[in-house]
């Protein structure tokens, strides 16, 4: 079973059927109406994955998600998928004039100008995601919904407008999760994602990002979330171009570890979108036969 943020008719579950067309990963979709209890399903054992949303190009990291990775046992992510993102606007029929409308705040910031623009006197209101809104709509709490398209194949809902979208060809990053297994194979074209605690002393996050450059491995992320400890304590989630089975990318996630005893493994696993080749790794596997070979005797 397939775990989603929910409920039907979420981008997320596009996002999760995606997944299952692509990777084979299990097609019985089961919806969660919040991302923690998505990826609580999977830790518990209830489902073999899930599927969450993580960062949008307008609105940036999704807080719920990178909060739920790091917190509970392990889980590792080992597929990502990139979604075009536009909205309808849902109402109940015979409702032209909103004067509430509902989203999830994501989707809320990516359609403020257009509200402004096309429905000034509405109200917005924050929803778990587009889906609970236009379930809440259908239940008579809120006049509108800025929803996902497909979500009025599931809630009986007319289609105030469509394509709605302040920012064209914006873009949300979904992942799949599962508990800690065998990893993805390198495809050469991958990405690492880790979780890191910064000690609070000048030049502590350079530190970690020379680990990094010294080994010409691609920053591609790199996000920071309160510890919800100390004041002014922070976790960064880091995200680089690589798989952990490269020996480069090894020894930058033990440097990391040495620095951070804390650091998390958030999974090795193919880049969704084509981009810059990462850098070769054939000098370092050169660097790494010839130590060896002196440390053997058999090289100088
Ligand atoms: O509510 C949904 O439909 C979701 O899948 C969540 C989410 C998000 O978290 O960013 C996904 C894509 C859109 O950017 C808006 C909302």
């Amino acid at each position: 079973m397939l775990a989603y943020f929910g409920p039907r008719g979420t981008f997320t579950e596009q996002a999760a059927r995606a997944f299952s067309a692509a990777y084979g990963t299990p097609d019985d979709l089961v919806p969660f109406d919040t991302v923690p209890a998505a990826l609580a399903a999977t830790r518990n054992g209830e489902t073999d994955a899930s599927c969450v949303p993580v960062e949008n190009s307008v609105e940036g990291a999704v807080p719920a998600t990178m909060d739920a990775l790091t917190e509970g046992a392990p889980l590792v992510v080992v597929a990502e998928t990139v979604l075009a993102v536009r909205f309808s606007v849902l109402v109940r029929p015979g409702v032209s004039d909103p004067k509430t409308i509902a989203s999830h705040p994501h989707a809320l910031a990516q359609v403020r100008h257009w509200i402004e623009a096309n429905l000034p006197s509405a109200t917005a209101v924050a929803t778990t995601s587009t889906a609970a809104a236009a379930r809440a709509v259908l239940a008579g709490e809120f006049d509108a919904a800025v929803s996902a398209p497909v979500a009025v194949q599931h809630y009986p809902l007319d289609v105030l407008a469509t394509d709605v979208a302040d920012v064209r060809d914006a873009k949300t990053r979904f992942l799949l999760l599962r508990r800690p297994g065998r990893l993805p194979a390198p495809t050469g074209h991958d990405r690492t994602s880790v979780v890191v605690t910064a000690t609070d002393r000048v030049g502590a996050l350079s530190e970690l990002l020379t680990e990094l450059a010294l080994r010409r491995i691609n920053l591609t992320r790199i996000e920071s979330r309160p510890t919800k400890g100390r004041l002014g304590e922070y976790r960064f989630y880091v995200d680089l171009d690589g798989h952990v089975a490269e020996p480069r990318v090894g020894d930058a996630l033990a440097a990391l570890r040495r620095h951070c005893p804390d650091t998390r493994f958030l999974g090795s696993y193919p880049k969704a979108e084509a981009g810059r080749a990462p850098a070769g790794d054939e000098e370092f596997v050169a660097a790494a036969e010839w130590v060896a070979s002196v440390r053997e005797g058999l090289g100088a």
